[in-house]
């Protein structure tokens, strides 16, 4: 990952009029309805707003994990919509860095090997997946903790290994959902300084959802979502 100086521009996503319902029973549930928003190059964007308001369902389809009903996703360059699930796939492996709530790390895995497994899709060698993954771990500041299972690692150790498997292939875009919500306020703010980092100084673009505002302070910019709907932006 290189770094470099913020540059703020040209719209790395662009949502345009997604609709998206989910199918309970015999009742269709409108979750998202008409949604525009544009994130540009470098940004770091907040998306708040009540519990089922949809932002989880906006963020997973900006990132691919699931498709709309309507309306155009282009995200780095693609229009999301049209690729086939292998496509889809492999699109999220390049562009997409996922940062969960609850980590999602792997149990049996070292904090290390957990950051090297994005990487076994790659075609590199077992020293140079080990290099990244250790450039990865030191700019997270757990170095000195590479050989340990998430279990010896405290909430807000193991929530940095997440990151630093998040960024280890260097993807374009980086979404975080409620990255801080298992945390207490330390280990919160320690998070959260690493994503401005991030953002600042390797002009990483990242979207998260939070319903934390002292998460959504570090953002540049902060989306409200009300009943499937946006609202305009404000800071
Ligand atoms: N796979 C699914 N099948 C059916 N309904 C779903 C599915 N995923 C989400 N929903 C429903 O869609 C609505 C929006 O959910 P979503 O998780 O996007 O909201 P949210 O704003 O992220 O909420 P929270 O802040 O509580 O996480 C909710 O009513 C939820 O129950």
């Amino acid at each position: 990952m290189t770094r470099s100086d913020p540059v703020v521009g040209k719209p790395l996503v662009s949502v345009e009029n997604i609709h998206k319902s989910y199918r309970r029973g015999s009742q269709s549930i409108s979750v998202l309805r008409g949604i525009d928003l544009s994130v540009g190059r470098g940004d770091f964007i907040a998306l708040m707003g009540p519990s089922g308001s949809g932002k989880t369902t906006l963020l997973n389809l900006i990132a691919g994990l699931d498709r709309p009903d309507q309306g155009s996703l282009i995200v780095a360059g693609t229009d999301i919509t049209q690729l086939g699930e292998l496509d889809l796939a492999r699109w999220r492996a390049i562009h997409i860095g996922f940062i969960f709530q609850f980590y999602n790390l792997l149990p049996v895995l070292t904090g290390l090997e957990n950051v090297e497994l994005p990487l076994l899709l790659r075609n590199l060698s077992r020293r140079e997946r080990r290099e990244h993954a250790m450039t990865a771990l030191e700019l997270v500041g757990l170095a000195d903790r590479v050989k340990h299972t998430p279990r010896e690692l405290s909430g807000g150790q193991q929530q940095r290994v997440a990151i630093a498997r998040a960024i280890v292939t260097d993807p374009t875009l980086l979404v975080a959902d409620e990255p801080t919500g298992d945390l207490d306020k330390n280990s919160a703010m320690e998070v959260l300084e690493l994503l401005e980092q991030l953002n600042r100084e390797f002009n990483k673009t990242i979207i998260m959802v939070t319903h934390d505002p002292r998460a959504a302070d570090k953002a540049r910019l902060i989306h409200h979502l009300d009943k499937g709907t946006l609202e305009s932006p404000g800071k």
